[in-house]
């Protein structure tokens, strides 16, 4: 597929939607996001395409978090240049992001049900038939009527999981959507991850550290490493290529 740079471009009007075919969904060049003195993202050039899972791995402190906000329009670069859909990230690619942050960010009060319904009521790429599925792989019908703060912290992980994938947005980004469920549940976790989101028209990012249950889902890594990527590779090719997993790579490259 031959592909082009469309940051140079105007992107789609406010009124278009979002072209997903063909071009990248985002693209990030020489990004740069200092807290301070403290450099976090330093130069990180990268393109998504649709159809992928992408693992954004790394350790604490890598930089995974700050850019994803940087590409969800939550921060922004000091230096270099972020592009969803052709657009620089604003209100309008807000739309075309689903992002699930690391930190709790539902009403405590609100029962499960209600959470839900609020959603669908707001976000406009919401997809109720996905939402019902995934409330049913998640474990979480049998707590419709449950307050968020009466939930387990696995739980409510699972809730903000279900929020974030019900929509279609183009751009998908999980800040470590495991973090706090227990291990048994994450391969069914991941399984529904891989169903929902085998469209072909969404890119996933997943930032982890922790990648034994995660390494199968993903189609391409990236590894961060103070701020600066030290991989980007199909996830399959550097398997073969070092002849381990995608977790022992990392331990090396990490050491
Ligand atoms: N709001 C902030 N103010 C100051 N420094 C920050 C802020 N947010 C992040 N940092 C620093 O920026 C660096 C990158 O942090 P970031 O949260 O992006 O990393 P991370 O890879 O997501 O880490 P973790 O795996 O622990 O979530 C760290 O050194 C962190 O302490």
């Amino acid at each position: 597929m031959a592909q082009r740079s469309r940051l140079s471009e105007t992107g789609p009007s406010a009124s278009e939607p979002p072209a997903t075919g063909g071009a990248w969904l985002v693209e990030t060049r020489q990004v740069v996001k200092r807290y301070g003195r403290l450099e976090a993202v330093r130069g990180v050039s990268m393109r998504l395409v649709p159809g992928q899972i992408v693992g954004l791995l790394g350790p604490n402190g890598s930089g995974k978090s700050t850019l994803l906000k940087l590409i969800a329009g939550l921060l922004r670069p000091d230096a270099g240049e972020v592009r969803v859909m052709g657009r620089q990230p604003g209100v309008q690619t807000k739309a075309w992001v689903a992002f699930q942050p690391e930190i709790d960010h539902l009403y405590a009060w609100m029962p499960v049900r209600r959470v839900m319904d609020l959603a669908a009521a707001v976000v406009p790429d919401w997809d109720e038939g996905r939402a019902r599925e995934l409330l049913r792989l998640l474990h979480l019908e049998e707590h419709r009527q449950t307050p968020v703060k009466a939930l387990s912290r696995g739980m409510r992980v699972r809730l903000k999981l279900a929020v974030t994938m019900a929509r279609t947005a183009p751009v998908v980004l999980l800040d470590e959507p495991l973090s706090g469920i227990d291990p048994p549940s994450r391969s069914r976790i991941i399984r529904a991850l891989i169903e929902q989101f085998r469209t072909g028209e969404q890119v996933v990012v997943l930032a982890t550290h922790e990648v034994a249950e995660t390494e199968g889902i993903f189609d391409r890594v990236i590894f961060l490493d103070h701020g600066q990527i030290r991989l980007d590779d199909d996830a399959q090719a550097l398997r073969e290529r070092f002849g381990r997993s995608i977790q022992a790579i990392m331990e090396e490259v990490y050491a």
